[in-house]
């Protein structure tokens, strides 16, 4: 039950169609074994009963009753062929859509503690072998048994000791199905874990080639991947090697039978215990027979394969996701950190931290480099939850908190901006999902990128690139705030860009953000305190712990860490090419 769990990817009952129509369609491809050996039956009656005639029309009913058989085959092979693409494919289309739903609901760290490549691949390839198992292995395989149960059981009748040697090789072989399949399982894991990593190792490349192009180097990466080649083809080799063999020995003994059975009945017949009218019905049917065995023999080790994507899949479901209720958030939107501890599965990044945001004000999160300010904003977010201690909303934890409901609240601009594959007026109105145009044209003015919008060929409907590949940094930026304004939520986290703006590009972005933060709770990391000056409170962490809060002329009046990153900042004003 766990095996047809996991090929499923967890929907075992979509394989009760397809497995039910193709033992039917199969039940009726023994039909046309009947009408032959009735036939040969007619054919060899003048030869063996003195007097008897041949009943030639006997033998063109047969022939009429193998045509129409001929049809029916076709016919039920149609809704085993339908309902087995049908349910393979709903199988991978739903499970692909619940799983990226559930990834999206996981925790952040969970998601970035695994390869990029992993999830992709994930989603594309173990789907598609969990398609291939519906559509393909499983029902050959439920089928592949039908013609030899029933020749069995008919042949048995007609003469045992012929049966049995027809079919004397078939427990050993059964027994090496099952344990090629274990082979096969343990040894795809192995293939399965090079063939990720070859993925991984080929995205890594692929993303990193800008660098690789920058820096000219053509080294490590591509030693990495080209190994990582190089260990896919050994653990193919590999595979197939030692598998090869076990399934060529399974369908040699399978056919060994048919060897067994005519020396078997050559044996009887010359001994007369025998008719030849018996040893040729055996003979049609052992031609036939062990097709369907030797079949299921292969579909059944690359079914046990396959089994092994559909596992990740149900594991990966099986991971607990953040939960919380939906019901209205509180009225105010004051934040408070409550002696929070929280690490990235290491050492702690932020320690017994106490802080409060309150509603309506603006609070700038300050200090040196990894000292926790992004941390803070990804735990207001709820991206993480805090180790010990709690953030709470307007005096609720927001551990209890849906996080979709939670981010309803919650605009947030970060400094690496990402805009998805489609028009910019699109991008923008990924804030609020059915804006109007004429609510997205003004979020964009109030961001200042309407004008640069209209200059562009399409202008609303101009496309972006993948990651806003098409547009410069200032203008990324821009679109980001129009869709923080367009979203209208209460509160605003902004992560403040690093990289030097042109002072025009400064300028608008400054003027956009003054749109998007009045009157709201907005918690800013600063990276240029001038920025902050005006800030209702500053915080300072150093090393994931408070340091100092409060006004700029207080905290420079103190003369601690922020009169120093202070004094450091108005020293540097800029880089400086000196020869
Ligand atoms: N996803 C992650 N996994 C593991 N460690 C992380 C992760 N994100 C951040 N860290 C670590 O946590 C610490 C705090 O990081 P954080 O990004 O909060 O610092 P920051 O003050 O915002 O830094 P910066 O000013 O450079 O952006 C750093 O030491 C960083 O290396």
């Amino acid at each position: 039950m766990k095996v047809l769990h996991n090929i499923t990817a967890g929907k075992p009952q979509q394989l009760l169609k397809p497995v039910l129509f193709s033992f039917l369609a199969n039940i009726v491809s023994v039909l046309p074994f009947a009408l032959v050996i009735e036939a040969v039956r007619l054919i060899f009656a003048p030869y063996i009963t003195v007097g008897a005639e041949l009943q030639i029309e006997r033998l063109w009913w047969i022939c009429a009753g193998l045509v129409a058989v001929m049809v029916l085959m076709f016919l039920s092979e149609i809704p085993a062929y339908r309902t087995a693409y049908r349910g393979a494919y709903n199988v991978a289309a739903q499970g692909r859509a619940e799983l990226a739903e559930h990834l999206r609901k996981l925790p952040l760290g969970y998601l970035t503690r695994r390869d990029p490549g992993d999830l992709a691949n994930m989603m594309m390839g173990d789907f598609t072998l969990v398609e291939t198992g519906i559509s393909h292995l499983l029902p050959q395989l439920a089928g592949a048994f039908v013609l030899p149960i029933f020749a069995l059981a008919g042949l048995l009748f007609l003469d045992w000791r012929m049966a049995i040697s027809m079919f004397v090789a078939l427990p050993v072989a059964l027994l090496i199905m099952y344990l090629s399949g274990r082979l096969r399982r343990r040894l795809g894991a192995d293939h399965m874990k090079a063939k990720l990593n070859a993925a991984n190792r080929l995205q890594e490349y692929l993303n990193g080639i800008r660098v690789m192009k920058a820096y000219n180097l053509t080294g490590e990466r591509f030693v990495r991947l080209d190994s990582s080649f190089r260990t896919l083809m050994k653990e193919s080799v590999k595979l197939e090697g030692i598998f090869g063999p076990v399934i060529l020995t399974a369908m040699a003994l399978l056919r060994a039978g048919l060897t067994l059975m005519v020396y078997v009945g050559v044996h009887l017949l010359l001994g007369g215990e025998l008719g030849i009218l018996q040893l040729a019905v055996f003979l049609i049917v052992g031609t036939r027979i062990y097709d369907p065995l030797t079949t299921a023999l292969a579909n059944y080790a690359e079914f046990r394969y396959n089994e092994q994507a559909g596992e990740r899949i149900v594991d990966l479901l099986r991971q607990p996701v953040m939960t919380g209720t939906t019901a209205p958030l509180p009225e105010s939107s004051t934040i408070r950190f409550d002696n929070v501890t929280f690490g990235y599965g290491g050492e702690p990044v932020l320690k017994q931290l106490s802080i409060e945001m309150p509603q309506g004000s603006l609070t700038a999160i300050v200090g040196p480099s990894g000292s926790g300010k992004s941390t803070v904003l990804r735990l207001i977010s709820r991206f993480y939850d805090p180790d010990e201690g709690s953030v709470l909303l307007g005096g609720r934890n927001i551990k209890d908190i849906d996080p979709e409901h939670l981010l309803g609240s919650v605009s947030v601009v970060f400094q690496d901006v990402y805009l998805f594959q489609d028009t910019i007026g699109n991008n923008i109105a990924f804030g609020r999902p059915g804006a109007s145009q004429q609510d997205i044209q003004q979020a964009a003015e109030m961001a200042r990128c309407h004008d640069f919008i209209m200059k562009l060929p399409l202008g609303y409907n101009t496309p972006v690139g993948e990651g806003g590949s098409t547009l410069s940094g200032g203008e990324k930026q821009r679109i980001s705030i129009a869709r923080a304004i367009l979203k209208n939520a209460p509160i605003v986290l902004l992560d403040e860009a690093t990289a030097s703006l042109d002072p025009q590009n400064e300028a608008e972005i400054q003027k956009g953000i003054d749109a998007l933060i009045t009157g709201r709770t907005v918690i800013v990391i600063a990276h240029r305190l001038k920025t902050i000056r005006g800030a209702d409170n500053i915080i300072v962490l150093e090393d994931g712990r408070l340091v100092e809060q409060g006004r700029h002329e207080a905290l420079l009046l103190r003369g601690g860490l922020y009169d120093r990153l202070w004094k450091l900042q108005q020293q540097s004003v800029g880089f400086r090419i000196t020869s």
